[in-house]
């Protein structure tokens, strides 16, 4: 899988461009603050139909502009397929694959892969729970539609029977009719553990390798999922736990409270590790998703690495680089540093600078003229 052409026009500061990547590493490189981000925000748009660090859409559309377009054209198995995403200031964003508008975000689902790292993956170790559940959710909905509807109706069930349970507060005879939401959540709550638990253990089983490797054997990793209640037993819990959830309206056991522990050598990463621990930890798990997703679905990603390689140590550059070697990748970065240099040729270079993109062997041109 690889996108042969990118078209913007009004996307954050990215006034109006087209580029057409390399099948390999393309490496985008300027200041700060000149729009190299912006540009895997569209990239990550367009494969998951949000942004990657802002749950606004309109945020995401120039300050000048009223509406953005972004275009993606991809080559799939020697098929070619087009993204088209439209965002709006007063409407819904609109999204289109091979020209057809999609109705539910999980029909985007599977067109484009990605895996994104950036200084921010940080967080997946070092924040809280949330954290920790919206990487494992936006990685099992990428992977499965099925995964992304139970998990829809998941939550809106809860929610259902969160105002059930505010409104049994002052009607205790509503309690008759709760068994109705609970057998839902049950069912919709069991199959999203499920999913999770069988996940969390293959990516478990892959990124006790990666981080093997990139620590020459130093730290044994384990990623253990944690649930908040054990898989199998949600009615029992929800039953034993009636009173409470009613006298607090809402619902205080199932998946919506899972988290996961990252450990090494047993200890918990978020307590005990190194922020180099730390940091090396969510690298092992963002390249273990590539080889996930390339098991499950039999499609190589597309990488989106903002500014990672200036966190890691000479080793760990190394081993990042001949990780994605062969792989179609969007790399951001200030400078050309060495690790990068003979990893990628002069047709992959992309300065960016105010908003424009430009390719370096155009740019070469322009100097020569
Ligand atoms: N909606 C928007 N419209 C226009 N410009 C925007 C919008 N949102 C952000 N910007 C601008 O985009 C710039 C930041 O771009 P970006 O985050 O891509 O930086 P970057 O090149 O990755 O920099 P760094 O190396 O510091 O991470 C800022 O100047 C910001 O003002």
């Amino acid at each position: 899988m690889q996108i042969s052409e990118v078209s913007l026009q009004g996307f954050r500061n990215l006034m109006e461009m087209q580029i057409k990547p390399s099948p390999g590493i393309n490496v985008f490189y300027g200041k700060n603050a000149q729009g190299k981000t912006n540009f895997l925000e569209s990239l990550y748009l367009c494969a998951m139909g949000r942004s990657m660090r802002t749950k606004y859409d309109w945020q995401m559309i120039g300050f000048q502009e009223e509406e953005s377009h972004i275009r993606l054209l991809i080559n799939k198995n020697n098929r070619k397929e087009r993204i088209d995403v439209h965002l709006k200031r007063d409407t819904k964003k609109g999204i289109a694959r091979n020209g057809v508008p999609i109705k539910k975000l999980g029909d985007l689902f599977g067109t484009l892969y990605t895996v994104v790292f950036s200084p921010e993956d940080l967080s997946l170790i070092k924040d809280g729970p949330a954290e920790r559940r919206r990487f494992l959710d936006m990685e099992l909905c990428q992977l499965s539609r099925v995964y992304y509807y139970d998990l829809q109706q998941y939550y809106r069930i809860l929610k259902q029977r969160n105002n059930l349970l505010r409104e049994i507060q002052k009607n205790s005879s509503l309690q008759d009719t709760l068994f109705v939401w609970d057998a839902q959540l049950i069912d919709y709550g069991e199959r999203v553990m499920a999913a999770r638990t069988d996940f969390l253990k293959r990516l478990d089983k892959i990124a006790t390798e990666k981080l093997n490797a990139l620590t020459g054997g130093l730290d044994a990793l384990k990623i253990i999922y944690k649930p908040n209640c054990e898989p199998g037993h949600m009615e029992e819990r929800l039953k034993r736990n009636l009173q409470r959830d009613i006298y607090l309206g809402s619902t205080n056991f199932g998946p919506h409270k899972d988290d996961i522990l990252f450990t090494i050598h047993g200890k918990d990463v978020k307590s005990f590790g190194s922020q180099g621990q730390q940091r090396t930890t969510a690298l092992a798990a963002r390249l273990a998703e590539i080889d996930l997703i390339r098991e499950e679905t039999g499609e190589d990603p597309i990488l989106l690495l903002d500014d990672v390689l200036s966190e890691l140590d000479e080793r760990r550059q190394k081993y990042l680089m001949e990780s994605i070697d062969g792989l179609q990748a969007f790399l951001t970065c200030t400078g050309i540093e060495d690790a990068i240099k003979k990893y990628i040729s002069k047709d992959n270079l992309f300065y960016v600078e105010n908003g424009k993109i430009v390719a370096e062997d155009g740019m070469e041109k322009k100097r020569n003229a």
